[in-house]
């Protein structure tokens, strides 16, 4: 990992000087894509790999390489030093079972809440609602990059459209999450982005919104954006025909079995998309108990076992130790998610390793 820039990030204050903001105590100056881009910069050796990473991740999704795809990890980092155990550890599987799964990362750094509660490590690093979003942003960068230096694929969700420009050369796979599938914004910004984009099925359940967010993405666009020095621009976004649907469940109800699955490729087929799906063993899919995750991963194996091919992708939410823990600064447990729970990592290796022995 390059020397820690996080602690360096100088975000000044700037009293409210607006009566058209009355409601905003004060801003604070951030740092521009360009400035974090420069003290945390990909060589080409990094950039290789990830262009590579994402060729090979849009190849299983339209079906021209029969391996697995599994975004896997922590529902959100929160500690740069458990992250990177897991990564350490993510990565020597990755090359155990490599022949028939390619492993991506969650680094999500974001999280979309259902009302309050902690957004994520760039918005709040010191877990204490201080919000020092600048090293927030800056350690985000950082954690990504030392997931990719060891050779992993990174994947985020893409909540906050302005944070794109600051992360995505790192990103293999993104998500546009169940709360923002039919948001515009987020449908132009995955138009824009070069990595495969996994559209959520909304969080009633609704599936056609990520058919919808699809065909949207697929266009081009014209955006509103901010270019790599901070300055607001207007984007042509070229259209990204690297894109899927994520079957999550909806509203406690899962998503998962074969009869969801042949509906929603129905769909799609009728919607002239992209059929291959990834199924979300998470969120309602396992009714937001972690365990459920593993008889989710089975159930979709076997489904595609006897022949349905369009299953093509697995979400597994995972940390070193599983469940979940408040937040208590100062009293936090090493490895175990602040946000929703995880399988643990001996789950997490035994899953992967039956899935590779079963595809193979
Ligand atoms: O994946 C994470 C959560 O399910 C999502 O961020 C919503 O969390 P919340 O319902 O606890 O706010
Ligand atoms: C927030 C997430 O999922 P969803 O959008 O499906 O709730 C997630 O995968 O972290």
């Amino acid at each position: 990992m390059n020397a820690p820039i996080s602690s360096a990030v100088n975000c000044p204050v700037i009293p409210n000087p607006s009566i058209d903001t009355a409601f905003t105590a004060s801003s604070a100056r951030l740092p521009t894509p360009d400035t974090l881009r420069q003290r945390v910069p990909l060589n080409d050796s990094l950039r290789e790999q990830i262009a590579r990473q994402r060729h090979a991740v849009q190849q299983i999704l339209s079906g021209q390489d029969d391996r697995l795809l599994v975004v896997v990890g922590p529902c959100s980092v929160h500690d740069p030093k458990a992250t990177l155990e897991y990564a350490d550890r993510l990565a020597a599987l990755s090359e155990q079972v490599s022949e028939h799964i390619l492993p991506v990362m969650r680094v999500y750094i974001e999280k979309p809440r259902t009302t309050v509660g902690w957004k994520g490590l760039a918005y709040d690093p010191d877990l204490d609602g201080s919000g020092d979003m600048g090293r927030g942003l800056a350690l985000s960068r950082e954690l990504m990059h030392a997931v990719a230096a060891r050779g992993l694929p990174v994947a985020t969700e893409l909540l906050q459209p302005m944070l794109a420009p600051y992360l995505d050369d790192l990103l293999s796979w993104v998500a546009i999450g169940a709360r923002t599938t039919e948001s515009q914004l987020h449908r132009e910004l995955a138009s824009d982005l070069a990595a495969a984009v996994g559209f959520k099925n909304a969080t009633s359940g609704d599936v056609q919104v990520a058919i919808d967010a699809m065909e949207a993405a697929a266009h081009p666009h014209q955006r509103f954006a901010v270019d790599s020095q901070g300055h607001p621009i207007v984007q042509q976004a070229a259209g990204n025909p690297h894109t899927h649907v994520v079957l999550r469940g909806g509203h406690g109800e899962p998503n998962y079995q074969a009869h969801h699955v042949r509906a929603a490729i129905a769909a799609l087929r009728n919607a002239g998309q992209n059929p291959r799906l990834m199924v979300d063993c998470s969120h309602a899919n396992a009714r937001k108990d972690h365990r459920r995750q593993s008889e989710v991963m089975l159930d979709v194996l076997a489904q595609r076992q006897s022949g349905e091919a369009n299953l093509v992708a697995l979400m597994l939410e995972s940390h070193l130790f599983e469940g979940k823990q408040p937040l208590k600064p100062g009293a936090m447990r090493y490895g175990v998610s602040v946000t929703d729970a995880c399988m643990g990592w001996e789950t997490t290796e035994h899953l992967l390793k039956t899935a590779a022995e079963r595809l193979a």
